[in-house]
């Protein structure tokens, strides 16, 4: 039997890779770049299977493509807002993700954004590298406590929460959610969580805010200039969603003018690309897009996708099909 063509958009985990290889027609990127527009129309007319990253863009031009061959887009990653939905569909395209096996990994990264913030740990760390560490005194570097403190979530799904249950069992935090639908009142119960109607309802309450909502045009600049203002002038806000979530000019506006205390950013809008402004910040802390980056996660997600694939070209549905 003729093994279906899979291509692969980026380098994955070598034991994944190594996987695909056996199982499949794969073409590996050993380049490691993300594809053009250009690239992925052609790959769409000639695999089987397209296996894309949050780096891909099947926007609905790169998904104009008549006589596809690919029946399925098996992607890498849980957020898939970077397939543009009525496109696949109407290719008759399958699309499935890789949820639950990042979500731990990536609450650990949105935390540690938030302590980092709060505790001004990368500021401490440029002046300490810089070399300008004058050594103790009470007035240095003071940050604000965590423990106690109340966080909003918007987004109460896998990562939100995960992220609710650091906060509340680790922190002591209070929990005060804002989810597109209702969410149980057993889920609330493990965090003692209280849920409000709307992000409006949400902001003023909370000394920290965390968004854990998928990204694309339904939440673009859901978190914008009027509802930075609503935010307590002291409080944070954290991102580990989608970058095009917040609105970043007024997000820049907000830290130059102390609107809010303080925010940290692991997803900006049109990564890798950094607003120059952005980095002028010193309220601000920013990682690189690492919310599933360990090991352990990044191989799950790989072999996630095996599984997607293999129920897939096995006639059944797969265990993650989101479209
Ligand atoms: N930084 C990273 O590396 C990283 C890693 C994994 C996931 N993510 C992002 O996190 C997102 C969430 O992942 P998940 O597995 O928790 O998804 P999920 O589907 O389990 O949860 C998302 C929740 O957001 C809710 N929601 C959607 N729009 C909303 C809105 N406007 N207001 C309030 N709630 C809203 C949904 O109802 C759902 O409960 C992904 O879509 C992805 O964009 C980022
Ligand atoms: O959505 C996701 O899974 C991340 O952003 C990429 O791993």
């Amino acid at each position: 039997m003729v093994k279906p063509s899979v291509l692969v958009t980026r380098r994955w985990p070598a034991a994944v890779e190594a996987q695909l290889v056996e199982n499949y027609n794969a073409v590996l990127n050993t380049r490691d770049k993300p594809m053009s527009p250009t690239e992925i129309r052609d790959a769409l007319k000639h695999y089987d299977a397209v296996l894309p990253t949050v780096t891909d863009t099947l926007s609905a031009e790169a998904l104009d493509v008549p006589a596809a061959q690919t029946k399925i887009l098996a992607n890498y990653g849980v957020g898939y807002s970077h397939i543009c939905e009525p496109s696949a569909r109407e290719l008759g395209m399958t699309v499935t993700n890789t949820p639950d096996v990042l979500s731990e990994c990536t609450a650990d990264l949105a935390m540690t954004l938030l302590l980092m913030v709060a505790r001004r740990a990368g500021e401490g760390e440029r002046e300490l590298r810089a070399g300008h560490w004058t050594g103790w005194r009470p007035t240095h570097l003071i940050g604000t406590k965590v423990s106690g403190k109340t966080l909003g979530i918007i987004g109460f799904g896998r990562i939100g929460q995960a992220m609710a249950r650091r906060a509340h069992h680790g922190f002591g935090m209070k929990i005060v959610v804002q989810n597109r639908s209702r969410v149980s009142p057993d889920v609330l119960k493990l965090c003692n969580a209280t849920q409000v109607e709307s992000v409006d309802d949400l902001l003023p309450r909370c000394d920290f805010v965390s968004l854990h909502c998928p990204g694309g045009a339904t939440n673009r600049h859901l978190i914008n200039a009027r509802r930075l203002d609503l935010m307590k002038p002291d409080a944070f806000l954290i991102n580990t969603a989608r970058g095009e979530v917040v609105d970043e000019f007024a997000l820049i506006q907000a830290l130059m003018f102390d609107v809010i205390g303080g925010a940290a950013l692991d997803v900006f809008d049109g990564e890798p690309r950094i607003s120059p402004d952005l980095l002028q910040c010193d309220k601000l802390v920013m990682l690189p897009h690492l919310g599933s980056a360990t090991r352990e996660s990044r191989e799950a997600m790989g072999f996630r996708v095996l599984d997607n694939l293999s129920d897939f070209f096995a006639g059944r549905t797969p265990r993650d099909q989101v479209i």
